[in-house]
């Protein structure tokens, strides 16, 4: 049996917050022997260029787009479901690239996004305590003791559904549907619809521009495809050690569970192993940030994972709420630039702001997530930093799990197609809605 603990020399020593208990040990070890021996999904060369367009974001030459659901799942990885979400973020950018007139770097909270972390170990319904769900590669969401129990074959699911979701995400965005002429008429087919005339102006001024294009020979058939990232949060090292490989190039450790893997607000701590893991790796990576960061702290983050001050390699993903964000975020904006390092920044206007409905449903409101990015706008304008992208959890779908948007959906609505496992997305509607409000922030910036 092969030893994750001196595989490239990753240590398990480290304490690592937020890990499942498995109760069969040798099955574990079979399933990370299992990884060990399959593919890569990435290959070390585009996680290279994915930090080269980082680069550029860190830059204020490109506009990040982050998006997918809170948590894949293993059923809803269906070709309907990942074409939707796909096309959802391709309208959004192409929406955003308009109005930020750079680059959009497209990004799937997509192929890897199967692990969560929770607030408490347990759920209890109805005087029953169950292990709390944890993401489809540990255990399931189905309230019984079987299917919450964690299980490690779970893990090679895991891999398989990211493998074949980022197989399609591929031929989608490579075969021709990411094509900006269908792209740009599916944003028509949303401006259309009577409840989205507030944006009417954008997509006319959008539509004009491609009329110009078209008129002064642009090569269409060059926009036929797209460059599309795989991003995920590098929660359950049981996972993502064993995808770790030796680039055969530069003899350089890589994760090539996705091309850009990000650290959780829970698992940031700076003696612990989730920092430790990602400062071993050569991909693009992130850290969130909430309102309780402290400076110093993040100072020494950035000693820690970007010692070289590399444009690309270090971004924060900032996620502090509507109404915290105007007076948390200039400071540390002030204190890393002082820094010397060149991370982007990115604005999750998400986790910030999620509460309990009166009807009991874990919900936000369009109006918060909408307020939080025009605060991230607004703070880097401030303080003179580059607002360098958006990071949102979000589903092609007609779903009803966030309050608002120009559907106006009500507490009493939630309970229609409320069909999320973790934490509530944007539908595909109230997403386009923010990126065309977002596009009108950027045009300001
Ligand atoms: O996306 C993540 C959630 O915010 C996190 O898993 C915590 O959710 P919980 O408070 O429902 O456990
Ligand atoms: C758990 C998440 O976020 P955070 O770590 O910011 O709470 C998430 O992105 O789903
Ligand atoms: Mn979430």
């Amino acid at each position: 049996m092969s030893s994750p603990e001196r595989r490239h020399g990753l240590s398990t020593e480290l304490p690592a917050a937020q890990q499942p208990t498995w109760p069969d040990r040798d099955a574990l070890a079979s399933a990370v022997a299992a990884l060990e021996s399959y593919p890569p999904l990435v290959f070390a060369g585009e996680c290279d260029d994915l930090r080269d367009r980082m680069a550029a974001a860190a830059a204020g030459e490109a506009f990040v787009l982050q998006g997918g659901d809170c948590a894949e799942t293993f059923a809803d990885a269906t070709a309907d479901n990942i074409r939707d979400r796909v096309k959802t973020i391709l309208q959004m950018a192409a929406v955003l690239t308009y109005g930020a007139g750079m680059p959009v770097i497209k990004m799937g909270r997509m192929a890897g996004q199967f692990a969560k972390p929770r607030s408490k170990d347990t759920e209890t319904r109805e005087g029953v305590e169950l292990p709390a769900y944890r993401g489809d590669m540990v255990n399931d969401f189905e309230f019984t003791d079987a299917s919450r129990t964690p299980d490690p074959n779970r893990l090679l699911r895991a891999y398989n559904a990211s493998a074949a979701t980022l197989n399609l995400v591929r031929a989608f965005t490579r075969g021709g549907f990411a094509d900006l002429r269908h792209v740009h008429d599916w944003n028509r087919g949303f401006v259309a619809n009577a409840a989205n005339a507030r944006y009417e102006g954008l997509a006319r001024e959008i539509d004009k521009a491609m009329k110009f294009m078209a008129a002064c020979g642009a090569d269409f058939e060059a926009m036929k495809s797209t460059e599309f990232w795989s991003a995920h949060e590098a929660l359950l090292l049981d996972y993502e050690r064993p995808l770790v490989r030796v680039d055969s190039r530069s003899g350089e450790l890589y994760s090539t569970s996705g091309h850009f893997l990000w650290v959780g607000e829970r698992t940031r701590q700076l003696d612990h192993a989730h920092l430790d893991f990602v400062s071993k790796i050569r991909n693009p990576i992130g850290m969130k940030v909430s309102d309780k960061a402290d400076t110093d702290e993040l100072l020494r983050v950035i000693d820690l994972l970007d010692p070289q001050r590399e444009p690309g390699r270090l971004t924060f993903i900032t996620r502090m709420g509507a109404g915290k964000i105007r007076e948390a975020l200039p400071p540390i904006l002030e204190a890393v630039s002082r820094s010397g390092a060149s991370v982007a920044w990115i604005c999750d206007p998400m986790h910030g702001n999620t509460f309990e409905s009166a009807s009991g449903y874990k919900t936000r409101d369009f109006d918060d997530v909408v307020e939080e990015v025009r605060g991230f706008f607004d703070a880097h304008r401030e303080v003179g930093t580059v607002p360098g992208g958006i990071h949102v959890e979000l589903t092609g779908n007609d779903v009803t799990e966030c309050l608002g948007g120009a559907e106006r959906i009500l507490d009493g609505d939630l309970n229609r197609r409320y069909e999320t496992v973790c934490d509530p997305r944007l539908n595909h509607q109230q997403s386009l809605e923010l990126a065309f409000l977002t596009a009108e922030m950027l045009a300001q910036a």
